[in-house]
């Protein structure tokens, strides 16, 4: 994929989106508000407006156990799981394949009233990364989905309006070693996940709508994936 004309920039959103979640929301420039919580899910939103739309940036962190970041990121990724986890697809095709690790999707998400249905055309890019901090710590998995072009997919020509999206899942997973060194199991396996996520609605809809959109399908939308996960991972070999 090195030679694609979009390799650049997959290359520079990609390792500008993993510095962007590996910031704690202490860190990071602007203030985030806490607005869901449930378990270990902490969910966390900007509320920032671009020409009068909304498109609050969103960070959420959460601990998924029995699963690893590189058997989250690849469901995330693969066009074979996704309609078992995202709800709101209305259609999906994959668009163009670039590489085995790079793909540009075409959605179509389903209408939330009152707003007009969105379509979504983003190229998506997974790569593991070795953790710059600590050496000792297993590689970080990440999958980063950016809005992109393609002359066969004109935007606001049918019925949807185009959404510009920019979106990283980032994994790591945690091995607390089990007792005489027993062969690792699920159970001795955590992954430390961090999603991030900046929406532009690519045309009106109004901002207390948009808001209580989010607050509603983000949640919903991660405590699925993971539960998505666990249950397609339980019964498999754990890919490290
Ligand atoms: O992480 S992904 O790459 C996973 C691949 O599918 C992704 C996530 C979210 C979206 C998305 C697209 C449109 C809309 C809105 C904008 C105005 C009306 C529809 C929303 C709103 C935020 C709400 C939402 C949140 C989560 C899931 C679905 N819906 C989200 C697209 C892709």
């Amino acid at each position: 994929a090195v030679n694609h004309k979009l390799w650049p920039e997959i290359e520079k959103v990609t390792m500008e989106q993993l510095h962007y979640a590996r910031l704690g929301v202490g860190e990071d420039v602007g203030v985030w508000q806490l607005f869901a919580e449930d378990g270990e899910m902490r969910m966390y939103r900007r509320e920032e407006e671009v020409d009068g739309l909304v498109v609050d940036p969103l960070k959420a962190c959460h601990v998924v156990r029995g699963v690893t970041g590189r058997e989250l990121c690849q469901i995330f990724f693969s066009p074979e799981y996704r309609s078992g986890w995202e709800t709101t697809l209305e259609d999906m095709t994959v668009a163009e394949t670039i590489s085995n690790d790079t793909l540009i999707f075409m959605q179509t998400h389903k209408r939330i009233w009152p707003a007009s249905q969105r379509d979504a055309l983003f190229w998506s890019h997974i790569r593991s990364v070795p953790d710059t901090e600590d050496p000792d710590a297993s590689d970080l998995w990440i999958v980063c989905n950016h809005s992109t072009e393609l002359p066969q997919y004109p935007p606001n020509t049918g019925k949807c309006v185009r959404v510009y999206l920019t979106v990283c899942l980032v994994g790591q997973t945690f091995i607390d070693p089990p007792k005489d060194s027993k062969k690792i199991s699920r159970e001795d396996i955590s992954c430390k996940i961090t999603y991030c996520s900046v929406v532009n609605p690519g045309g009106w809809a109004p901002a207390s709508v948009l808001r209580a959109v989010y607050k509603r399908e983000y949640p919903k939308f991660l405590k699925r994936f993971t539960s998505y996960c666990i249950e397609q991972c339980k019964d498999k070999p754990i890919q490290f």
